[in-house]
């Protein structure tokens, strides 16, 4: 076992989180909780790779961790944040600290669900089983300006859904659902939801291009008028996208030559289509890997 920061004993751990996997959503997550005043050293990172820990603890000083068991050592919630493909490797290795420790377990995986991942920690039914908080966060975490549902299973105490939502909220808007089936459909809105804009500015982008605009100047007017949009969107009192859509489409004008473009090529129904794959996908995450 390896550790690129000494552990300090498990007692002095009390009130820190231990994120098992220091990948993208670690990244963004840590981002946001150290920008917003969280210690660094209060956060413990356990991560195989040797360059991914020593980036998280020289960007964030954050301790980092080869070993999963000694990033959780003395923790209070531990987020799990590693591919649902090695959910169940790793939470099977963390079942005995679990047992022992009852932390609250915080899981950022895409599909697996809280009943998986209850029985891969060993826990038992009701008063025994572990409190688990089940989220998607985006990675427009890691500037605060991201938005995570959450559900929480019913062993979660009002402290548990406290702690859980005072970590997510250093990451953004947090919303909470009652029925972990919608969790899916969360993911394919917002989890994956970032990747579709970037997918419109590159299209946007590269379209500007192609009507001869230059390369800085294309990207400029397609990220800004992104971000500008956005702003308009969430802008106190902001009315609803329809009607700013409506702002800028002139009768017969240019814009309602692009939006008649983009409805007649069914714009409506792929993004429908998109959305209910990715929730389909997390279903199947679920199944294959559990
Ligand atoms: N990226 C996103 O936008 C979002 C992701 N999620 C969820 O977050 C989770 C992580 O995704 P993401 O951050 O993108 O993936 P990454 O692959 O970037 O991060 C996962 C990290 O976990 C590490 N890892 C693998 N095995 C272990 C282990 N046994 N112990 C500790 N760490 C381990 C990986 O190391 P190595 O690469 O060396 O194997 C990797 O660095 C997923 O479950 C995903 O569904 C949720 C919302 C949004
Ligand atoms: O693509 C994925 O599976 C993860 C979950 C949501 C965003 N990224």
């Amino acid at each position: 076992m390896t550790a690129s920061t000494t552990p300090a004993s498990p007692d002095s751990n009390a009130g820190s989180t231990a994120f098992i996997g220091g990948g993208n959503m670690a990244r963004s997550l840590i981002g946001g909780l150290v920008a917003r005043g969280t210690p660094g050293s209060s956060i413990r990172v356990a991560e195989p790779a040797e360059a991914a820990r020593k980036a998280l603890a020289d960007d964030f000083g954050v301790a980092t961790f080869a070993d999963g068991a000694q990033a959780v050592d003395g923790a209070d919630v531990w987020m799990l944040a590693v591919k649902p493909q090695v959910l169940r490797q790793v939470c099977e290795a963390l079942a005995p600290q679990a047992r022992a420790r009852r932390p609250l377990v915080v899981s950022v995986a895409a599909g697996i669900t809280t009943a998986q991942i209850s029985r891969w920690l060993g826990g038992g039914e009701d008063a025994d089983a572990p409190a688990i908080v089940r989220c998607m966060p985006n990675t427009p975490a890691l500037l605060g300006a991201g938005v995570t549902g959450l559900f929480a299973t019913p062993a979660v105490d009002a402290s548990g859904r406290e702690r859980a939502q005072a970590l997510l909220s250093s990451a953004g808007t947090t919303v909470w659902i009652d029925d972990e089936a919608q969790m899916d459909a969360v993911t394919g809105t917002s989890g994956s939801g970032p990747a579709y804009v970037f997918l419109l500015a590159e299209a946007m982008e590269d379209a500007a291009k192609r009507q001869g605009l230059p390369d800085a100047t294309a990207r400029t007017l397609a990220l800004q008028t992104i971000l500008g949009a956005a702003r308009m969107l969430t802008e106190p009192g902001a009315p609803p996208p329809a009607e700013l859509r409506r702002r800028v489409t002139s009768p017969g004008g240019t814009t309602q030559a692009a939006i008649e473009t983009f409805e007649e090529g069914g714009l409506r129904e792929l993004v429908d289509r998109a959305i209910a794959n990715a929730a389909e996908r997390g279903r199947e995450l679920s199944a294959a890997n559990d």
